[in-house]
């Protein structure tokens, strides 16, 4: 900002302040208005003043976070998970306590220079009687989430900032800390800043929830939702309960499925009197753990499934993660396995199975089960896309409207316009009669799955765009716009940011489909291929009797890389059921390309795991026996600079130490695959180096 701008933006401000002028810039909300006059009749802050970032000194840091050591330690894995939805974005995540004293962060390395210089570090006093209006301080002083954009902030010095602050509470209610996610220089508009706004308050629910059931272990837990697949992950509602069923505490989702007026109205009272469950229900529960049981609401009528988790001295929050699968050890026995019926449509829990990446996806999904947020779903050809969409539809109130999928790639170019907006009698030559409503009328109400979205051509995800942010269509040679609500669920195969950089996809269309982004694992990722293997064969057989798998053949399926991942998966089983004998399949009745060599051969013929997210660069490189050396810049590309050398060394170090195993790479550098994977590209590092996947898959 220049000299002049920040004496205008300061003016403007006291000019309001002082009733004498008009707002700054726009139209100023009135929570912030009397933030600025809190700053300037309260604290006595000058909006013009320079002023150094007040930070506190080491020691006191240290006892600070040493206090909030369990918070720290919960929201960083909250914070990990947000970092990934909107990484690329040039966020920083910041979490303070009560008083707006920063924490903990995370912040793309490669940005950190830029938020210190706008203040934003670890131990900084972000409390509104410090630095004014701002996400953080704001949102303390008035105990709830605000978003402060650019000229909302009081010092003239942040108008580059735009926050999105939300309050955390403990169990009690009260506000222990704030979670905030702060950008500089953005040009995003205030309503693009509403995903980020979302997507913070998502998670310190998720953050309050975590601690509400980690202080809660003491006492048994009721988990409860009015959707089963809900009951025990992190959206579902809670009640601690004492021995005799006294509810001792409860969460905010508790308060507002049962609709009452707050937590202290539900606390003391007997879980007998909310629910028609009786005691030796709840201890018949208790004793399955887990187990759902529906009841109802015994005040409004609603109907629940709950879980009743016993006291425990471990905090059980989520689905552990389930070991690496080893391939060495092939079953030594024939599998048997039990013929079950092939469901219609597949829920979320089932897609998911004890994969950790798949059940982080699902809670990741049901934090916007229910709300607007677009959701972008990214994996490579097979991983069950479509699958996860529908589950995700009928997981959402929209699941009785229809769920309307269209593959972009599979409708000839010239037809995609017609199909998707529909067209009016005679609007062209071959036109039907009677015209055509269009695809995206069609998903009105419901939801719209736009698969293989990056296939679509650049002039018609213009007119997509159009559609999305009005919400009205045109068809084809009509000249009347319909309104429609849409629900927006897209994939893609292929790396659209990537698009985006060579022209190919339109930036702006990309950002109102990616409110946030599910990763799917390739089938070779999974941890839970074994189980994976088992439920097809029991859902795929015609059979009434048990089948068997050998142990050889397993060992097979487990080992091949499965390039066309769990549809290859389906398809190879399907094919084996049908030609194997006596009910067991054997070696012999895998195709070739599984039947063949060896088992170690089998998967040291892994592919990288690189198709979904990137294309990278197939450069050789050279590493030295004594370390990483830096990969040669492809000719034409602009070299390296010191700092992107260090990363790049960095990368390459840890890429070796993790073995070129991409998921521990990324998890080691703390950042997520997808960004992993466009520094690779980035730095020209290649992943195709077979030799590389081998060591990685043992
Ligand atoms: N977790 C799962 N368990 C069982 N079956 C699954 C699972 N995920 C997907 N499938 C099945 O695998 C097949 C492929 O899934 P789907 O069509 O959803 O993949 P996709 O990623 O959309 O593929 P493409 O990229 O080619 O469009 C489907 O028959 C689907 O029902």
């Amino acid at each position: 900002m220049t000299e002049t701008a920040l004496v205008q933006h300061a003016r403007g401000v006291m000019g309001l302040v002082n009733g004498l002028g008009a707002a700054p810039r726009g139209v100023i909300a009135d929570s912030v208005r009397v933030s600025w006059e809190r700053c300037v009749n309260d604290y006595r802050l000058d909006p013009a003043r320079p002023h150094a970032p007040q930070v506190v000194d080491g020691n006191n840091l240290k006892d600070l976070q040493a206090r909030h050591e369990e918070l720290v330690d919960i929201a960083r894995a909250e914070m990990d998970t947000l970092y990934d939805q909107i990484s690329g974005s040039g966020y920083a995540l910041l979490l303070t306590d009560a008083n707006g004293i920063i924490l903990s962060e995370k912040v793309d390395p490669t940005l950190t220079r830029m938020f210190r210089g706008a203040g934003l570090v670890v131990g900084a006093d972000w409390s509104e009687q410090t630095e004014g209006t701002n996400g953080i301080g704001t949102c303390i002083a008035e105990g709830r989430s605000v978003m402060i954009h650019r000229a909302d902030h009081f010092r003239a010095r942040h108008t580059a900032l735009s926050c999105s602050g939300s309050p955390i509470r403990d169990p009690d209610g009260e506000m222990i800390a704030v979670l905030d996610a702060s950008v500089v220089g953005s040009h995003d508009t205030r309503t693009s800043q509403m995903h980020t706004m979302a997507l913070v308050n998502t998670s310190a629910r998720l953050i309050e929830k975590c601690l509400f059931l980690r202080r809660s272990q003491p006492y048994r837990i009721l988990r409860f939702h009015s959707r089963p697949e809900f009951v025990n992950l992190l959206h579902d509602a809670a009640l601690a309960l004492a021995e005799d069923g006294t509810v001792v505490a409860a969460d905010d989702m508790a308060v507002a499925l049962l609709t009452a007026n707050t937590r202290r109205s539900l606390i003391g009272s007997l879980v007998t009197d909310l629910f028609d469950i009786g005691e030796a229900e709840l201890r018949q529960l208790e004793a399955t753990r887990q187990a759902l049981f529906p009841v109802r609401d015994l005040r409004a009528g609603r109907r629940f499934f709950v879980s009743l988790v016993p006291p425990q001295t471990q905090t059980h929050l989520i689905a552990t993660q389930t070991p690496r699968r080893s391939i060495s050890a092939p079953a030594p026995e024939p599998v048997r396995i039990t013929p079950i019926e092939r469901p219609a449509t597949m829920n979320l829990a089932e897609l998911a199975g004890d994969d950790p990446a798949m059940l982080r996806n699902i809670r990741s999904a049901s934090r916007v089960a229910d709300s607007p947020v677009p959701i972008l779903i990214q994996g490579p050809t097979g991983s069950g896309k479509e699958a996860f969409a529908k589950a995700l539809h009928l997981a959402s109130r929209r699941a009785a409207q229809p769920f309307v999928a269209v593959n972009c790639a599979a409708i000839p170019e010239s037809l995609i316009e017609s199909e998707l907006f529909g067209y009016k009698a005679g609007a062209f030559t071959g036109a039907r009669r009677e015209g055509s409503k269009g695809r995206i009328l069609q998903a009105s109400g419901g939801t719209l799955f736009l698969d293989e979205i990056g296939d679509m051509p650049l002039n018609l995800q213009t007119r997509l765009l159009r559609v999305l942010e009005e919400q009205e269509v045109v068809p084809l040679g009509g000249d009347t716009a319909i309104k429609v609500d849409l629900r927006i669920l897209s994939a893609s195969h292929r790396p659209l940011r990537e698009m985006i950089h060579r022209g190919e996809f339109r930036e702006d269309l990309y950002y109102r489909l990616n409110g946030i982004t599910l990763e799917l694992p390739a089938l070779r990722e999974r941890a839970d291929i074994e189980r994976l293997i088992r439920r097809f064969i029991a859902m795929e057989t015609e059979r009434e009797r048990p089948v068997a798998i050998d142990g050889e053949a397993f060992a097979r399926l487990i080992a091949y890389p499965w390039p066309g991942n769990i549809r290859e998966l389906r398809n190879v089983i399907r094919t084996a059921l049908a030609i194997c004998e006596d009910d067991v399949i054997r070696r012999e009745d895998l195709p070739s390309e599984l039947r063949n060599g060896t088992i170690e051969q089998l998967s040291a013929a892994a592919t990288p795991p690189s198709a979904a997210s990137s294309t990278i660069a197939e450069a050789p490189v050279a590493i030295a026996p004594s370390g990483p050396a830096l990969p040669t810049p492809p000719p034409g590309t602009t070299p390296l600079n010191p700092l992107e050398e260090a990363e790049c060394k960095a990368i390459l170090q840890a890429v070796e130490q993790n073995r070129w195993n991409m998921t521990m790479t990324a998890r080691a550098l703390g950042m997520s695959r997808n960004t992993l994977y466009r520094k690779l590209n980035r730095y020209s590092i290649p992943v195709g180096d077979k030799r590389h996947d081998k060591l990685s898959r043992h």
